[in-house]
């Protein structure tokens, strides 16, 4: 476990400005698929929660079989296991610019990472899009994910409405959120994206 208790600046080194957007949407509306076009052009490091837990089951940790079921029932894996391989992600990395894809996905999340790291996001990146076309997108995805089957989209579309939006909510409270109409095509979504961005635009010399 990363113990940042006592550092001012979430185990980052000195007093380094760590730059974090974090990256919200349903389920299957789009958020890995952009974040990749985020990465080409803006210079930001992507962390998929998602992904570093299911790298955590493969792995054969001892969380791996808790994690396992918790997707498989679509639910939230314990804050304090999801925080702690983001952190260490983020301090591997080497950058100080993160899009942080599918955090924070409940209240719990959002606390822990703000008490661990000590880290306020810069904005909130939110993907906009109905149900039924993530639906739509999440039966067609053919990754092998275990939980992209009916059943299980139908949890994590619950789980995203009683659990993720109000965190969404919170920081729309706080002016931080910028909305993405993710129902247009992937060329279209990102043109929205970019204009987000455009403040952190990276000139390739
Ligand atoms: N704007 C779009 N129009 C049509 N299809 C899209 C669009 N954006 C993404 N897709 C496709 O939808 C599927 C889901 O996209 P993606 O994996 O990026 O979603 P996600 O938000 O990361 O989902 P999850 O939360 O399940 O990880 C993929 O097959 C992707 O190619
Ligand atoms: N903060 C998070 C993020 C994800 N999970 C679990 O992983 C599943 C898949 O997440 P994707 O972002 O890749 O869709 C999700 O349904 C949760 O079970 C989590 O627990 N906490
Ligand atoms: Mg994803």
């Amino acid at each position: 476990m990363v113990d940042s208790s006592k550092d001012v600046n979430g185990g980052f080194p000195g007093d380094k400005k760590i730059t974090v957007v974090f990256v919200l949407g349903g389920p299957g509306s789009g958020k890995g698929t952009q974040c990749a076009k985020i990465v080409e052009n803006f210079g930001f490091t992507h962390l998929s929660a998602g992904d570093l837990l299911r790298a955590e089951i493969k792995s054969g940790s001892e969380n791996g079989s808790m994690i396992s079921n918790m997707i498989k029932e679509g639910k939230i894996v314990p804050s304090e296991v999801t925080v702690e391989l983001l952190q260490k992600a983020m301090l591997e990395s080497g950058n100080d610019k993160f899009l942080i894809d599918g955090f924070p996905r409940n209240e719990e999340n959002r606390a822990t990472f703000e008490n661990v790291t000590k880290i306020e996001p810069e904005f909130i990146l939110f993907f906009n899009c109905p149900e039924e076309e993530m639906e739509r997108r999440l039966l067609s995805r053919n990754q092998g994910r275990d939980d992209d089957n009916i059943e299980t989209i139908r949890k994590r579309f619950r789980v995203f409405v009683e659990s993720s939006v109000p965190v969404v909510e919170y920081y729309d409270m706080k002016g931080k959120v910028r909305k993405v109409d993710a129902l247009k095509p992937i060329d279209e979504v990102f043109e929205a994206v970019k204009a987000v961005f455009d403040p952190f635009h990276v000139k390739v010399e």
